[in-house]
């Protein structure tokens, strides 16, 4: 079963993300998704690298969004892609029954789609607000979610905005997770602000 906690770099990646992640599974993050939006293939597969190496020394899964080359050269865990990636189908032929394959959805049409399709876990949102990526659609809320988690049997993480003051809310929409990028990424104290995720999902 997927983790409930996914920590998400920050897309410049680099010498800071690096640090974060560091942090992050110092604090127990149990999943962490590599997303990188710039610099060479090259360079994007070393960091996806050193994010697997990072990740396996502390027993925490490794995914790599958008790319499944870049997941399976770095021996990632997984790979998530959304509308603009590679289709969960074709993911999941290239990288077979093992590797986790997650894909984006956010009403329950999309989701059962992406199920079918061979989706092992989804990644559902903005369930609020969020100035971390640009053009994104308006937020679905947990009503948004819940809609999505009632329509599905495999693993909810509900993106966006998320808090770990707003883990209960999710919790309830039945959302298994949560996948966050500046609430630990973005933290003065990125280690603390994991465990404060990881507790507040523990409670809910
Ligand atoms: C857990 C999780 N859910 C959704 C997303 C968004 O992925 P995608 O739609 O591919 O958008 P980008 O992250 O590529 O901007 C995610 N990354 N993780
Ligand atoms: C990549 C992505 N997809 C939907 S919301 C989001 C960004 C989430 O970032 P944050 O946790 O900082 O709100
Ligand atoms: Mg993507």
């Amino acid at each position: 079963m997927i983790g409930r906690l996914h920590v998400v770099t920050d897309a410049a990646g680099g010498r800071a993300a690096l640090d974060a992640v560091r942090a992050a599974l110092s604090g127990g993050a149990p999943v962490v998704q590599v997303r990188t939006k710039t610099g060479s293939d090259r360079e994007r597969l070393a960091f996806a690298r050193e994010v697997v190496v990072l990740c396996r020394a502390a027993g925490a899964q490794c995914i790599v969004n958008d790319r499944v080359d870049l997941a399976l050269a770095a021996r990632a865990d997984g790979t998530h892609v959304g509308a603009d990636d590679l289709p969960v189908e074709v993911v999941r032929r290239i990288a077979g029954p093992s590797h986790l394959v997650g894909g984006t959805a956010r009403d329950p049409e999309r989701a059962a789609e992406l199920v079918a399709a061979g989706a092992d876990y989804l990644g559902v949102g903005p369930a609020f607000a969020t100035s971390t990526k640009d053009g994104l659609p308006d937020p679905i809320g947990p009503d948004g979610v819940a809609a999505v988690a009632a329509a599905v049997r495999v693993p909810v993480i509900a993106i966006g905005g998320l808090t770990a003051a707003r883990v209960p809310l999710l919790r309830a929409a039945g959302a298994h997770g949560v996948a966050v990028v500046s609430a630990v990424s973005g933290a003065a104290d990125p280690a603390a602000a994991t465990r404060e995720l990881l507790a507040a999902l523990d409670a809910s």
